[in-house]
Formats: C-alpha cells, sequence, structure tokens
C-alpha cells in the first residue's frame, strides 16, 4: 500500500519538508528542509541577503512564503538546481535523525507520496498527475541509506 504525506502534523509527516527536524550543511544550521530549499533560491542573485532573512525565518511556512514571492528573482538555474539543493537537504534530514530514519526504512520498499492538492512537481498534485518528485527523492534516500549500511 502506497504511503501518502503531507502535512507535518499528519500521519508521516516526519516525510514532509516543514516537519521540524534541523540540519547542518556547510557548517550553517537550518531549522528545517524548507528554509534550506527556500533560501537557495537566492544563491548568487542580487537577492542573496535575503537567504538570511530565509535561514531565520520562525517557521517552514514564512520561509516558504519569503522563498515563493513572486517579486524576487530566483536564480536561473533553479529548475535545474532544485534536484541537488532538496536531495543534499532531505538525505543530510535522515542521516542526521536516527528516529525518523528508522521510520523511513521501516517502509520497505513502499510507495512513498507527497499528496500536496498544489504541488505537480514535488508532489502528485490534486488529480494524482504529478510527478512527486519529492516521494521518489525519499525512496532514493531510503535506498542510499540501506546501501551505505551494508
Ligand atoms: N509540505 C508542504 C508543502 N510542500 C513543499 O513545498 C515545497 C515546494 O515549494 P515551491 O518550490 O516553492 O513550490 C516542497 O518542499 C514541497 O515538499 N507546501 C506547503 O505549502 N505546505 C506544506 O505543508
Amino acid at each position: 500500500m502506497a504511503i501518502y504525506f503531507y502535512k507535518a502534523d499528519q500521519p508521516y509527516g516526519c516525510f514532509s519538508n516543514f516537519s521540524p527536524h534541523p540540519i547542518t550543511i556547510n557548517r550553517i544550521p537550518w531549522q528545517t528542509v524548507e528554509h534550506y530549499y527556500q533560501a537557495h533560491k537566492l544563491l548568487g542573485t542580487p537577492d542573496q541577503p535575503l537567504m538570511e532573512v530565509i535561514r531565520q525565518a520562525e517557521t517552514p511556512e514564512q520561509a516558504a512564503s519569503i522563498g515563493r514571492d513572486r517579486a524576487r528573482t530566483i536564480r536561473v538555474d533553479w529548475n535545474t538546481a532544485k534536484q541537488e539543493v532538496m536531495w543534499t537537504a532531505v538525505l543530510t534530514k535522515f542521516l542526521t535523525h536516527p528516529d525518523i530514519q528508522r521510520v523511513l526504512l521501516e517502509t520497505g520498499e513502499e510507495s512513498l507520496i507527497e499528496n500536496s492538492p498544489k504541488d505537480y512537481y514535488w508532489g502528485c498534485g490534486k488529480d494524482g498527475s504529478g510527478q512527486n518528485q519529492l516521494g521518489k527523492m525519499l525512496m532514493r534516500v531510503r535506498s542510499y541509506i540501506r546501501q551505505q549500511a551494508t
């Protein structure tokens, strides 16, 4: 049975990028994957100083709202860079927190699906036709961690 997740306070909420699991990358701490992901839209742009504002946003919702603000010009390579940014953040999250790493490994070979009604790239979208890139990435993280352990 496929496992659906979306909001951090719902079942399998630890798979959400909004879940309260801090990560440290290049010695810089981030409160959630979402803070890291949204801030990296601005890397190398004139708005780069706003990365720190996003990093310090009180909630992932606030971080996302700054990162999604269309008044900002995000980096031109974002469409290709976002996969690597997300991979670094999500892998670090599950290597850092053994409790949720266990939850991920215990999903076995089940499909993981981000049940976002709005997001047809990271999620499956309202009608299920989306790409589910976050679910696929979590399955790759699951395989990667298993391989590392052997
Ligand atoms: N979990 C979750 C969301 N989903 C997350 O939104 C991010 C995509 O953002 P963007 O590239 O700006 O469209 C990505 O991390 C995806 O997993 N969105 C929400 O508004 N609330 C939520 O609880």
